[in-house]
Formats: structure tokens, C-alpha cells, sequence
């Protein structure tokens, strides 16, 4: 038959039944893997728009695993013990593409998530993220920041789709008891990314492996996007879910390299060297950089 990476054994007691909407994705599926390693019985629920089969093909015929080409936009009636809700593209050219679709997925997705999760008595985390602030004021973002965001700007569609989706979490606790957490994810990055997806780790690495200047932008006083990698998203994520923590997490661990420092290692791993190439690097400096976010890591270490 064939061969799964190793799974723990859990009682039928503590194998929880655990839903991961858009678990095909990046994310996603790194999720899978790793609460699927842990023993659960995980079920995948993705309509394939970002997410690709590929990234959870090793689970296929797995006794604790099942894989369901569903939209959330409709509504699913199954039994489980807790969802993670990641459904929705997360990068700007593909949630710009279709925004009444994105729309959709983060407003009627969220709410039919939430109507499952109350039905069933499940605990439910909902993917937000770092652009619910939108051109933040305020510098870092704590999570009592409430944002600035433009509703008809031409990130509306993702921004303000999470931000009321976040409101719907909140008042299914409220109203239903719905035991809801939320994590705002900022910039992440690892394997399974897509190479176009557009966002700036995968553009340096396309630029570098081209041979292209990598273009860095930074602000005037030395700060730069913050980024952290997969694990550090999953791991406290699944943590918040399984222990309890409640209230929304800015999702994040400092990770201790920033967009000043990543081009330099990526240019080294493909190869060159500054000396050889010196003109690999096109820095733009700005005075204000308004779209930069930095997350206040306080709350998702302390
Ligand atoms: O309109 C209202 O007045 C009511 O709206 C919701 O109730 P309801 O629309 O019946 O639906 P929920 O149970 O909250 O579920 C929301 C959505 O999730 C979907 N759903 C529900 C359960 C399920 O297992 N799966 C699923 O996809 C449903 O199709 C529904 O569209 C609120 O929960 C009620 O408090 C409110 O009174």
C-alpha cells in the first residue's frame, strides 16, 4: 500500500475530527500535515482556486484523512470537533481577480462556517489578517489597532471581507456562544507557495534565480516588512485551537530576518555573490511608507 508519513496514534476518545477549510492551500496544508502527524482525523474542504491537490496528495487513502472539492460559499452539513477556517485567496493579484468571489468566500464562507460550527458545538479559528488595519496609523499594529482602511479601495474586497467576517465570529460568540478565535496573519512564506503568487518573498526568489535587481523597499529609518515563516503561523494557530487561548492574535513570531536582510540570503542561495554582481539590489527608500505593517509580536509569545 502505500507509504504515509508517520502518524501518532490517538484513542478514539482524543482523535478530534478536525475541518480545514482551504487545507489544499500554503498554509493550509501545512496545517494538515501537522495535525494529521498528530493523530487527528482531518477533513479538507477546498475548491481548488489557489489551493492545488498536489500539496496534500501524501494523505490520500489515509484512514484519518479525507479531501472534499466543496466552495464554502455553499453551505456543508458534516460532524466535527473544530474548523479551521483558511478558505479565501490571501494574495493581492488573486483575490484582485475575481473580488465579488472574494467577497463571497470571506462573507457567506464565514457565515456558513459559523452556522456549522454552531450547529455542532465545534470550536472555530478564523484566518484574518495583518490587512484588516489597512494603512495603518500607528506603528507597529497591536491588536487594539481598528485600522484604516478604504471600503472601496482596490483591496476592499479582501480587506473589508475579513473585517466583517471578523465581526461575524464575534457575534456568533456573542449571540450563539459560539466558541470562536481569530488570528490576524501577517506576511508569511515557506514551500508551497506558488512562484507567482505576487507577494514579495516569491518575487525575490523569482529575481534572484533570474539574475534580476531584487527590489527592496524599505523605510527612511532602517524598519522593513517583518515576515515569518509557515511554523510560526501554524504552531501558535493550532495551539490557540487545542489550548484555548481566546480573543484575536496577531498570528506571529519575529522571526529574525526582515525585507532588509532576505535578499542578501537569497541572492547567496542562488548563487552570487555582491561583489560579483553589484548590482543586484534596486533599494527604494521611502520618507512614509504607509502600506508597510509591523506586527507587535506581545500577545501571540507573552
Ligand atoms: O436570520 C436570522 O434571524 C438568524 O440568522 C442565523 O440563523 P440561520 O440563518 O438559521 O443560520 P445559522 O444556523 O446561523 O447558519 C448560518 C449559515 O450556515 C449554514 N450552515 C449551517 C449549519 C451547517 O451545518 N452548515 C452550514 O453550512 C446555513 O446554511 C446558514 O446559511 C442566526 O444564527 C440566528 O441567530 C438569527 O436569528
Amino acid at each position: 500500500g502505500p507509504k504515509y508519513p508517520p502518524v501518532k496514534f490517538l484513542s478514539e476518545k482524543d482523535r478530534k475530527r478536525i475541518l480545514i477549510t482551504g487545507g489544499a492551500g500554503f498554509v493550509g496544508s501545512h496545517l494538515a500535515d501537522k495535525l494529521m502527524m498528530d493523530g487527528y482525523e482531518v477533513t479538507v474542504v477546498d475548491n481548488f482556486f489557489t489551493g492545488r491537490r498536489r500539496n496534500v496528495d501524501h494523505w490520500l487513502g489515509h484512514g484519518n484523512f479525507e479531501l472534499i472539492n466543496h466552495d464554502v460559499v455553499e453551505p456543508l452539513f458534516i460532524e466535527v470537533d473544530q474548523i479551521y477556517h483558511l478558505a479565501s485567496p490571501a494574495s493581492p493579484p488573486n483575490y484582485m481577480y475575481n473580488p465579488i468571489k472574494t467577497l463571497k468566500t470571506n462573507t457567506i464562507g464565514t457565515l456558513n462556517m459559523l452556522g456549522l460550527a454552531k450547529r455542532v458545538g465545534a470550536r472555530l479559528l478564523f484566518a484574518s489578517t495583518s490587512e484588516v488595519y489597512g494603512d495603518p496609523e500607528q506603528h507597529p499594529q497591536p491588536e487594539s489597532y481598528w485600522g484604516n482602511v478604504n471600503p472601496i479601495g482596490p483591496r476592499a474586497c479582501y480587506d473589508e471581507g475579513k473585517r466583517v467576517a471578523e465581526t461575524m465570529c464575534y457575534a456568533y460568540q456573542k449571540q450563539e456562544g459560539v466558541d470562536v478565535r481569530v488570528a490576524r496573519i501577517f506576511n508569511t512564506f515557506g514551500p508551497r507557495m506558488h512562484m507567482d503568487d505576487g507577494r514579495v518573498v516569491s518575487n525575490f526568489i523569482l529575481q534572484a534565480l533570474q539574475g534580476q535587481p531584487l527590489t527592496v523597499r524599505t523605510l527612511g529609518d532602517g524598519n522593513c516588512l517583518r515576515f515569518q515563516r509557515w511554523e510560526d503561523v501554524v504552531n501558535p494557530g493550532e495551539r490557540e485551537v487545542m489550548l484555548g487561548y481566546q480573543s484575536i492574535v496577531e498570528n506571529s513570531i519575529p522571526l529574525n530576518w526582515d525585507q532588509c536582510r532576505m535578499p542578501r540570503l537569497l541572492l547567496a542561495l542562488a548563487g552570487y555573490t555582491q561583489t560579483e554582481r553589484p548590482n543586484l539590489f534596486h533599494w527604494m527608500t521611502k520618507k512614509l511608507n504607509r502600506w508597510v505593517r509591523l506586527f507587535d509580536p506581545s500577545r501571540a509569545i507573552g
